[in-house]
């Protein structure tokens, strides 16, 4: 499947311009032969969370209208990243992913909210897991911070997924811990991680470094510090390969990890 990894330069609070931008960069992808396209986190508003009142999306409905035109149209499947919204009262960081028949596979709010950057201030944690398939192929979707959670990519793994995707704005200090976190989730989970930063003009906040890489641990590409979209070509047949090569799933003994539950 061919897969386009979105890195953006996301506006702080501007959502006409994110919206833009997005549109353009799945048009371009589509043209280019993408299959599926992915997005970073937080791609409408950005981290601008004391004016949320004004710029998180209403039960999504803006975003979900336009991710299920784009991806009708152009026959793509979109990891829609996140965006901020207001359900119930609320604000969450949502993940809207479509099929490319313009079908809503999943909608997943952030299950771990990342004190340093305010979100505990500002945000609702979801308690939801995020499986879905694409075609055929057998998928899962977290948000950013959620990576540092073993426990939680590990229990999409065993749910089935073959490729975990993540959509992040994760910043330019600890981009180091970002693919060492990817790549161990990739190697423990013998899973697929197709994971897209964000970029900002100013490279000391966020500098990209998106990755793909395959359940081996092989980095199959890394972004560079630019807006940039990549196409990369990704096998998924060779995941049950893997996992016969090493039998982990085989070989696990969850009854001497039950306390980590508590
Ligand atoms: N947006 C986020 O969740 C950032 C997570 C992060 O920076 C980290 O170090 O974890």
């Amino acid at each position: 499947m061919k897969i386009a990894c979105i890195q953006l330069n996301v506006a702080f609070g501007d959502i006409e311009k994110n919206f833009t931008n997005v549109e353009k960069f799945i048009r371009e992808a589509a043209d280019k032969g993408a299959e599926l396209a992915i997005l970073p986190e937080m791609w409408n508003s950005s981290y601008a969370l004391e004016k949320l009142e004004d710029l998180a999306d209403p039960n999504g409905e803006r975003t979900k209208n336009f991710l299920q035109k784009l991806s009708e149209e152009l026959q793509i499947h979109i990891v829609g990243g996140s965006v901020s919204t207001k359900k119930d009262g609320k604000f969450y960081n949502t993940m809207y992913v479509y099929n490319n028949k313009g079908e809503l596979v999943s909608e997943y709010d952030k299950a771990h909210l990342f004190r340093l950057m305010d979100e505990h201030l500002y945000l609702s944690a979801g308690d939801k897991q995020n499986n879905f398939e694409l075609g055929d192929i057998p998928a899962a979707g977290v948000i950013c911070y959620d990576i540092r959670f073993p426990e939680w990519l590990r229990l999409h793994a065993l749910n089935g997924a073959k490729v975990i995707f993540v959509s992040a704005q994760w910043p330019t200090p600890r981009i180091d811990h970002w693919k060492t976190l990817l790549q161990a989730r990739a190697i423990e989970s013998q899973c697929f991680v197709i994971a897209v930063n964000r970029i900002s003009h100013k490279k000391q906040n966020f500098n990209g470094q998106s990755m793909v890489i395959e359940p081996w641990g092989e980095v199959l590409w890394t972004g560079g510090e630019d807006e940039e979209m990549a196409i990369i070509d990704v096998d998924f047949s060779i995941v049950d390969e893997i996992r016969q090569r090493i039998p982990v799933y085989d070989d696990r003994r969850p009854e001497l990890y039950k306390d980590i539950l508590k």
